[in-house]
């Protein structure tokens, strides 16, 4: 009989659903998070050997989480608070060389009321949320870790009536879509980027909020205004734009489903309703079509200068004329 082992394990407390209320006077502030806290380390015997001493109880994890929400002032930062849970769990347990802090945070925006924000009332105006993924790992027994954190946007529907076509895709004995030069397009976007944390010495000095805020009206401009040849292409001009923006980003990865909308085929009824004529669709919920792409920054290129590169080019020219005369003389 084969041996086996305990390959990769990772445990703890999902969908911890959280509200926290962050009052100044008369003005307050709302955070809404759900976040997931998933531990490594030094558990096997649990699985194992059905050891349970060194579990710390997923019921502890969710009471951690809700305390120190209680005690950080960071909660609405949740780069920042993730990374504090996470440093939380890497520092109180020896045991635990890695945590992973998920967070979800969902949208309540201030109201607008006789033309004024107010104070204390909110609008969940989309179901579009913002999320986060870091992982703490511990470096050495000294506290010391590295820090992985990648952010992102979830659901953010969209949809433009013009300014998009797809034409000049192959053709073979299977293909029946017809080449358009307008159609709807219509996807839901989730967008994930990877942050550099490596030539950072406080993770606090990178503008999570700013970054997020701006990707976000990237990924709306972009989608508004190009004129698509493809969600491929869109993608990828939104991706640039992004990566061209912001050095504090390695990567971007999009997710977009192609949300079909077809003409409603109503020339069956003396109705034209096709190309130019057409105003009348069907939302076609399942399936879709689903692009997804990463781009990433290219490494800078360790060169020599140009000055170098001049100088040997023209030496290796100088030895093939040299040597195409030997050849001749041959
Ligand atoms: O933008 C698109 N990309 C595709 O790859 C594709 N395939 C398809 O049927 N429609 C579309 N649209």
């Amino acid at each position: 009989m084969s041996e086996v082992f305990l390959q990769e394990q990772r445990y703890g407390k999902d969908r911890i659903r959280l509200v926290k209320v962050i009052r100044t006077g008369k003005f307050h502030e709302i955070v809404e998070l759900t976040v997931c806290v998933l531990l490594e380390g030094d558990f096997t015997a649990a699985y194992t050997k059905a050891d349970n001493s060194l579990v710390v109880a997923t019921d502890t994890i969710k009471n951690t989480v809700y305390i120190l929400a209680k005690q950080s002032s960071n909660v609405q930062k949740i780069e920042i608070f993730a990374t504090e849970i996470g440093q939380h769990f890497i520092s109180t347990y020896s045991h635990v060389s890695k945590a992973n802090v998920w967070i979800t945070q969902h949208k309540w925006t201030r109201m607008l009321v006789n033309e004024r924000l107010h104070d204390h009332s909110f609008i969940r105006d989309g179901d579009d949320t913002r999320n986060t993924k870091v992982i703490v790992i511990k470096k050495d027994e000294s506290k010391n870790t590295t820090i992985k954190i990648e952010s992102g946007l979830k659901d953010l529907l969209v949809l433009k009536t013009t300014g998009s076509a797809f034409y000049g895709f192959m053709r073979d004995e299977y293909t029946t879509l017809l080449e358009t030069d307008d159609r709807i397009l219509s996807t839901s976007i989730d967008a994930t980027w990877t942050y550099n944390t490596s030539n950072v010495s406080s993770i606090s000095q990178i503008p999570f909020d700013n970054i997020f805020n701006s990707i976000r009206q990237i990924t709306l401009d972009t989608f508004a205004t190009d004129n698509s040849a493809s969600v491929q292409a869109t993608l990828y001009l939104m991706s640039k734009i992004a990566l061209e923006k912001f050095q504090e980003i390695n990567s971007i990865h999009y997710e977009l489903p192609n949300k079909h909308y077809f003409a409603y085929d109503l020339d069956r009824f003396g109705l034209k309703n096709s190309g130019k004529d057409c105003d009348v669709y069907s939302p076609i919920s399942d399936p879709s079509g689903l692009i997804t792409a990463t781009v990433a920054r290219t490494e800078p290129k360790l060169c020599e200068s140009d000055e170098n590169v001049d100088r040997k080019k023209a030496e290796l020219e100088k030895q093939i004329e040299e040597l195409r005369e030997k050849l001749e003389q041959l």
